[in-house]
């Protein structure tokens, strides 16, 4: 967390210094109310006039700070959390293909969102709250002793009571707040596994079973919350008990001081706040210690060991001039599973090459190996004579181009899913429409290439995103381009013209899987690979 602190150290700094004079007019006006009581009581009504204008100045200047401090604070918590989501995304983005595999997506967008937020609420914020109630804590301290040392001893005696007194309740609040959570994941998981299958239910005429779900696996997590509340209200109970406790014990021997004559009367009417300050801070100083202590594993969590840097090392970043390929007993096992047996296969540059196969002989997986996703394969991959594990990964990209079996289509334009980001003229975009059969049919669109596609593509049907897929694929004109079931989902006429289209691009090794081989094609194919 001291990364994030120290990256805006200037700023945190200031704020700790705005907190420091917080603290200090809080205190001052604490003072402020024993010299008025003393003027009363000599009768000095100038004296008195005077310190009830000064009382109001230092709360106005209190008021002022506390708008000053928290939006300032506000401001800084969100820098930080920022700059944690900036590094949580650079981690996610390095990893390689199984590392990030071996999570669900789900858990990536968890640390995004949910861990950022705890970490923001339990972790940034909480810096600042430790700060405040420690200098409030400091200066009351330093307000006591300069009316007599003992009532420093006495308040921090006291104190022991004030923290230990609310722990009584701790592990009954701890199992409350266990159960709580717990019931809560169950209530998300339940809701969620009913909505997810809202397509089914609806199908049967039956999402009527969503609301009486939602109802029945609902009470469970509000009964814990109700169980939750009342043992915090007991606990926040015993706290204000010993709290008011305390503070009465300081008022009576504060009095006990000013009738010994030492200490003046008026600290009678500070000394109980003065003494509630240290109490409150030395009992919260602990509890949220330990939760910024408790962060620690999220932040251990994201360091996944990733050299971000990795993509920008002095790597070749020029795409490979000759990129024939070379399988040389390329196998792969998924743990004791073959997924691919041996093969050997030259493919020559630009050649258009169709591998088929029964289903689970291993096609996509060897497309898989081609496009840099596995690495781990047995045997040798060279493209332009080089092993393709000792290709950087923008090498590679440069040169090789991968298009899915079931291509994903992000919530945006037609021309945010095939450019992703990246420059491209309208020429070069409309010309990959062209070679994937869609450009009638985007010209066809209200908004050309900045129609929307919808969510996941659902204003498309699924030939149009597979061609969408293709063109963005075709878009990035690479010299080997992979296709896995590239026009599964279009008709046997458009598959076949698609299909013809590929493997009459001039300056392309074109390697294409698919189950079912279309006889049209058949004089276009310079190799025709059946995996067994
Ligand atoms: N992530 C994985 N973990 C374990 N086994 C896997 C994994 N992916 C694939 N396999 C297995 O590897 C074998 C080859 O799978 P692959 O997807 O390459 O076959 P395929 O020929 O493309 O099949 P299909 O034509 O049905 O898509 C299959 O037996 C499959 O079950």
């Amino acid at each position: 967390m001291s990364k994030y602190l120290k990256e805006q150290w200037a700023w945190t700094l200031f704020c700790v210094f705005l907190i420091a004079l917080m603290s200090g007019s809080k205190v001052a006006a604490a003072l402020i109310n024993t010299y008025l009581l003393n003027s009363l009581i000599s009768f000095q009504r100038n004296r008195f006039l005077l310190l009830v204008g000064l009382a109001i100045l230092t709360w106005v200047i209190f008021a002022f700070l506390i708008y000053v401090v928290y939006s300032l604070r506000a401001r800084l918590v969100q820098k930080m959390s920022l700059s944690l989501r900036h590094d949580i995304s650079q981690q996610i983005s390095g990893l390689p293909y199984s590392r990030f595999h071996a999570k669900n997506s789900d858990d990536y967008s968890s640390w995004l969102m949910n861990d950022v937020t705890m970490i923001e609420n339990g972790g940034f914020s909480v810096f600042f709250d430790i700060i405040s109630v420690s200098l409030d804590a400091i200066f009351s301290i330093i307000a006591l002793l300069s009316f007599h040392w003992s009532l420093v001893v006495l308040t921090l005696l006291l104190s022991v009571v004030t923290i230990f007194a609310p722990q009584l309740m701790q592990k009954k609040l701890k199992k409350a707040s266990v159960e709580t959570s717990q019931a809560n994941e169950n209530f998300a998981a339940s809701v969620n596994d009913t909505l997810h299958g809202f397509d089914t239910l609806f199908a049967y005429n039956l999402t009527q079973r969503i609301i009486n779900h939602v109802d029945k696996s609902g009470r469970l997590p509000q009964t814990k919350k109700v169980q939750l509340g009342r043992t915090q209200a007991a606990a926040t109970s015993i706290g204000v008990l010993a709290n008011a406790g305390s503070q009465l014990i300081t008022i009576a021997w504060t009095g006990a001081l000013a009738l010994a004559r030492l200490t003046p009367i008026g600290s009678i009417l500070s000394t109980g706040a003065l003494a509630s300050n240290v109490f409150n801070g030395l009992a919260n100083l602990g509890p949220t210690l330990t939760s910024v202590k408790s962060l620690n594993p999220l932040f251990a969590k994201y360091h996944l060991g990733v050299d971000t840097s990795l993509n920008t090392s002095n790597q070749s970043t020029k795409s490979l001039a000759d990129a024939t390929i070379n399988l040389t007993n390329l196998s792969y096992r998924y743990q004791d599973k073959i997924a691919l047996k041996p093969v050997s296969i030259k493919l020559p540059l630009n050649s258009k090459v169709i591998i088929t196969g029964e289903s689970g002989a291993g096609k996509s997986t060897l497309l898989n190996i081609l496009a840099g996703k596995l690495l781990n394969y047995s045997g040798s991959v060279k493209i332009a004579g080089q092993e393709l594990k000792d290709l950087s990964s923008e090498q590679l990209r440069k040169t090789i181009t991968y298009v899915d079996q079931i291509p994903y289509i992000f919530n945006g334009t037609i021309r945010d899913n095939l450019t992703l980001g990246e420059k491209f003229s309208d020429d070069a975009i409309f010309q990959a429409l062209k070679r994937s059969d869609l450009f009638d049919f985007v010209m066809a669109q209200k908004q050309g290439l900045d129609s929307s596609v919808g969510e996941k593509g659902q204003l498309f049907s699924g030939g149009q995103r597979q061609r969408l897929a293709l063109a963005r694929g075709l878009l990035r004109n690479p010299q080997i381009l992979l296709v896995d079931e590239g026009t599964n989902s279009l008709k046997s006429e458009s598959a076949i013209q698609v299909e013809k289209q590929f493997l009459s691009l001039q300056d392309m090794t074109v390697i294409f899987v698919t189950h079912q081989l279309h006889e049209e094609i058949r004089p276009e194919i310079d190799q025709l690979i059946t995996l067994a």
